[in-house]
């Protein structure tokens, strides 16, 4: 699309759960924003229903309008989050029309209207991205679109709906009732606005469409796909499911008969196993399954739900849309390195870590080598002397007399264990030091 001047304009239409975080991120981080484009872009206006609303962010007056399609007919480039299927369809093609970019988490629409939007895009020259649509912050669609273009999926698999898996995660896992559940999810930001979309199915249902019409390059409407919700799982089902090894999850399967003459596309609640990578997927987090003929099995895992999340996924559709927009040319939108982020020795990275050592067997052996990591401030979270056994409260050595001690360290700088294995090679007691392992963790 033609622009009068070198900044891109930026519509957002829809300041709710995940809006009002893009138009966060918009402001404050416009600077940022504009560099990883490599032009500057500016939010031009923020399409409301109600400019006083409460929001998680509170956006600068002089941005709020209850002018949608002015808004949609004066930027280059839309963010549609008010969601449904009006206005923010006739929104969406208005602008597709006109050329200007859109970027939507849109599912509902896209599984209903999606071939006839993308033709409108395709007529106009106008791009469409909705990466936010399916599995949140999972980078799944861009995935299927571009790095598997090369392969053939036979089926996508997976969870689908944060919601949903929320309530099935609390009711298995703390009793908690269906209805408590679905409100503290509402609460999260992971519900539609009509939650009944997701518990009923619908909302994995239009993500099943849009992952099938994708991954086959076939068009598939949510018409297409056979959807039962979670309302008829109860905890009687949960619990008798957990009893025999299994938990109850919602899945959305798009799988291709092997011979190629059809696909079935399919949501409903699943017993799984609890050794599958799909049963532990905890709360609202999303994980999907992509089959390909050459590459063979994927996973995808991450937030699938919630404001901060979803607003990762659109922000990543903008800047990608707009960088194409500025320099069209694939070679100069691939690397961004504006940022001075200089590469650090490994000294300053920090871990746990685990040490094995063979020592003398005498005593104040321990207290010898605890000293040692005390001094350089590596503190213990366990130790084990696996050559020394217990018997009948008498401490008793290996036939060959010598003992082995394991610790494992809790988080400490790379240097301060480096001088630490330093002093314990250097002492009397420490026959050797066997290894030397990081242990990563959650920090
Ligand atoms: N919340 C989530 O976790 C995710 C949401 N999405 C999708 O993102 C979209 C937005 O979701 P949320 O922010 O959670 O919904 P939300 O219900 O919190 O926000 C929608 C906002 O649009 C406003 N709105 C309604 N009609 C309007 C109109 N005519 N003009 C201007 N604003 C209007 C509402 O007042 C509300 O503030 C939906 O399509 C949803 O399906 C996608 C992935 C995850
Ligand atoms: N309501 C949806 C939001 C994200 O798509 C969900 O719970 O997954
Ligand atoms: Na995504």
């Amino acid at each position: 699309m033609a622009r009068s001047e070198d900044t891109i304009t930026i519509g957002l239409l829809g300041a709710g759960n995940v809006g009002s975080l893009v138009a966060r991120t918009l402001v404050e981080e416009r600077d940022l924003i504009s560099s990883r484009v490599g032009a500057p872009v500016r939010l031009a206006g923020v399409a409301v229903r109600d400019p006083e609303a409460p929001r998680d962010w509170k956006i600068p007056g002089e941005l709020l309008t209850t002018d949608a399609e002015a808004l949609v007919d004066q930027v280059d480039l839309v963010v549609e989050l008010i969601g449904g299927d009006e206005p923010a369809g006739q929104l969406i093609e208005r602008a597709l029309r006109r050329g200007a970019t859109v970027v939507t988490g849109n599912k509902a629409l896209l599984a209903s209207r999606g071939a006839e939007l993308s033709a409108v895009a395709a007529e106009s020259g106008a791009e469409l991205r909705f990466e936010a649509s399916v599995g949140g912050a999972i980078p799944i669609l861009r995935p299927i679109q571009e790095s598997l273009s090369g392969d053939r999926i036979t089926k996508v698999m997976g969870i689908v709906n944060g919601t949903t898996n929320y309530i099935l995660d609390q009711m298995d896992t703390t009793g908690a009732a269906f209805a408590d559940s679905l409100t503290e999810a509402q609460k999260l930001g992971y519900a539609e606005s009509d939650p009944t979309a997701d518990i009923e199915g619908h909302d994995a249902a239009a993500k099943a469409a849009i992952l099938g019409t994708l991954a086959f390059h076939a068009p598939f409407s949510i018409d297409d796909v056979y959807c039962q919700g979670i309302t008829g799982v109860s905890q009687e089902d949960i619990e008798a499911a957990s009893a025999s090894g299994y938990v109850i999850k919602l899945l959305a399967i798009a799988e291709k008969e092997s011979d190629s003459t059809g696909a079935v596309l399919r949501v409903h609640p699943t017993l799984l196993p609890r050794t599958h990578p799909l049963a532990s997927v905890r709360g609202a987090f999303n994980a999907v399954f992509v089959v390909a003929e050459n590459a063979g099995e994927l996973m995808f895992y991450g937030q699938g739900a919630g404001g901060q999340p979803t607003s990762s996924a659109i922000m990543g559709d903008l800047v990608s849309a707009a960088r194409r927009m500025h320099a069209p040319t694939p070679t100069a939108t691939t690397v961004s390195s504006a940022t001075e982020l200089p590469p650090l020795s490994i000294e300053r990275a920090s871990t746990q870590y685990y040490i094995d050592m063979d020592v003398a067997d005498r005593e104040g052996v321990i207290a010898e080598i605890a000293q040692v990591l005390a001094a350089n401030h590596v503190s213990i979270e366990s130790m084990r002397q696996p050559g020394v056994v217990t018997v009948e409260g008498e401490i008793e050595d290996e036939p060959d007399n010598g003992a082995k001690v394991q610790i494992v360290t809790h988080l400490a700088s790379e240097r301060d264990l480096h001088a630490t294995v330093e002093e314990l090679r250097g002492l009397d007691v420490v026959k050797v030091v066997n290894s030397v392992l990081r242990v990563e963790v959650e920090k």
